[in-house]
């Protein structure tokens, strides 16, 4: 069964649905909000900070279900491709993997080599350096910094695998792109609305965590950690097929015309068809222990080293239902190896449980509200509190962007205890094949969640303590023999 999905970092809504019975294959589309670069003046980029503002551009375009946004093909947004296209003489696009505010992902056949690869084409931009492809090549022993005698044999398969980088010149700017190891999709797009089997969370989980004690281990902060960008590879056997096999298999690239609200016809800025992303990969109930092992955590746009470099709360851009609460609270200090570790807390927990642990669509405001019913308010900062219960009138003394307590009613959220009784083990329950956690297990499994997810980031567990916890050494690291 084939299906098409959204894939952009943030989506406010989901809606299944669509069957194109033209391709008589099941789909899947999500219509979704997505944050647009924001451009400083007529020559030069931001580093695609989210607004909503749009480029240059004034023009409209008809909305098509599934796609990234269109008003982003401009001067400083994404590059025009086109199926079967040709990148660098030599990367044939095959069909589209997905997007993000910073790209789009094709997957296109390396005509060199003869193997699939995913191209990532960068939003263009006089601030956008080649930041992400040189920490992977830092991280899988093949960058400027890694020894010399990194070899294949030493590098390390949890994150992607950089083939070659190089630069686009199109009518929007000079995009850099990267190729690296195509994947199946992401575990946010298998997981939809689905539980992974008992023994498959365990070990996902655990992997999960191994590629974070790998990142931090050279001395990297991810900084975007979330289901999303936790991809799952392909079998050695998919660059065997040739295009056209592809074709018989996965069907034609799903396209739909481009067309201007005016009428007007198109300019070269936009492509002549937009392409919904193809999801490669299988449901959560279908994954097996093999998937954990071939789990590959990417997009390292956000990735920084503090040891050599600063990055402010205000400038963490990973979505607020998985943002280290020190982000929001310390705007202007700089954020470490916790605030990845409250993130893979609040990643582990929709592993086991399908469901979030904050929800997604809420304000800052809310999202906090729910952590400290969740937590508890006894565990809240007392130095944060302050800030928290100021009035509303207090707000105009610069510090408005700092959570604040809601005020009106609000539905409170259960304890970490009762939401993993309600949500995910009552779901699991449901759903007898994906498997329930016994006592003791459970208990361990909420000690970790509760030692990942402290409001102080000093007092959070670091990845080899969440390593060496109960949990992970007697439930999940086993599952990874
Ligand atoms: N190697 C790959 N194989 C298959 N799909 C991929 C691959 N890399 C990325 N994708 C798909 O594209 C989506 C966007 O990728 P990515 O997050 O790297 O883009 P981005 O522009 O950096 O996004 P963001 O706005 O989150 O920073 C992913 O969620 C995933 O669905």
């Amino acid at each position: 069964m084939l299906w098409r999905k959204f894939s952009p970092a943030f989506c406010y809504h989901h809606r299944v649905a669509v069957r194109d019975s033209q391709l008589a294959q099941s789909k899947v589309r999500f219509p979704c909000v997505y944050l647009a670069p924001r451009r400083v003046n007529n020559n030069s980029c931001f580093h695609p900070q989210f607004s909503t503002t749009s480029l240059r551009s004034t023009i409209e375009y008809r909305w098509i279900d599934g796609v990234e946004r269109l008003d982003l093909y401009d001067f400083c947004g994404y590059h025009p491709v086109m199926i079967d296209s040709v990148l660098h003489n030599r990367y044939r696009i095959v069909d589209k993997l997905g997007f993000g505010g910073y790209s789009t992902i094709w997957l296109a056949r390396d005509e060199t080599v003869k193997r699939y690869v995913a191209v990532k084409i960068g939003i263009s931009g006089l601030s956008l350096p080649r930041r992400e492809p040189d920490i992977l090549r830092t991280l899988s022993g093949s960058g400027p910094q890694a020894p010399r005698a990194a070899s294949d044999a030493n590098r390390c398969p949890v994150v992607p695998r950089i083939f070659d980088v190089f630069d686009v010149h199109g009518p929007n700017g000079t995009h850099t792109c990267y190729t690296f190891t195509p994947a199946q999709g992401s575990l946010k797009e298998a997981s939809f609305s689905r539980l992974f089997p008992i023994q498959v969370a365990r070990a996902l989980a655990a992997k999960l965590a191994t590629a974070v004690s790998f990142v931090h281990s050279r001395g990297f902060v991810h900084g975007d950690l979330h289901l999303r960008n936790v991809l799952v590879k392909l079998p050695s056997t998919f660059d065997e097929l040739s295009v056209q096999e592809f074709r018989e298999k996965f069907g034609e690239p799903d396209t739909v015309p481009i067309t201007r609200v005016d009428e007007k016809p198109l300019t070269s800025n936009v492509p002549a068809q937009a392409v919904v992303p193809l999801y490669l990969g299988k449901k959560a109930q279908d994954f097996i222990l093999a998937d954990a092992h071939g789990l590959i955590l990417s997009d390292f746009g956000e990735a920084f080293s503090p040891a050599t470099e600063q990055r402010l709360g205000r400038d963490c851009n990973i979505p607020l239902a998985k943002r280290a609460p020190e982000a929001l609270f310390d705007p202007n200090e700089p954020l470490s190896y916790p605030s990845d570790i409250w993130s893979l807390g609040t990643a582990i927990w929709e592993i086991l449980g399908m469901k979030f642990i904050f929800s997604e669509s809420e304000t800052q405001d809310e999202i906090v509200a729910q952590q400290i019913d969740v937590l508890g308010s006894h565990n809240f900062p007392k130095n944060w509190g302050e800030q928290w219960e100021r009035l509303s009138e207090e707000g105009n003394d610069g510090n408005d962007a700092i959570p604040r307590q809601p005020v009106g009613d609000r539905e409170t959220w259960p304890s970490l205890e009762d939401a993993f009784e309600e949500f995910v083990q009552k779901y699991r329950r449901k759903r007898e094949a994906a498997g329930t956690f016994e006592d003791e297990e459970t208990r361990a499994i909420l000690h970790l969640i509760r030692g990942m997810l402290k409001f102080q980031p000093e007092e959070r567990l670091t990845i080899e303590e969440v390593l060496r916890s109960e949990w992970m050494v007697k439930w999940a690291l086993p599952e990874l023999k």
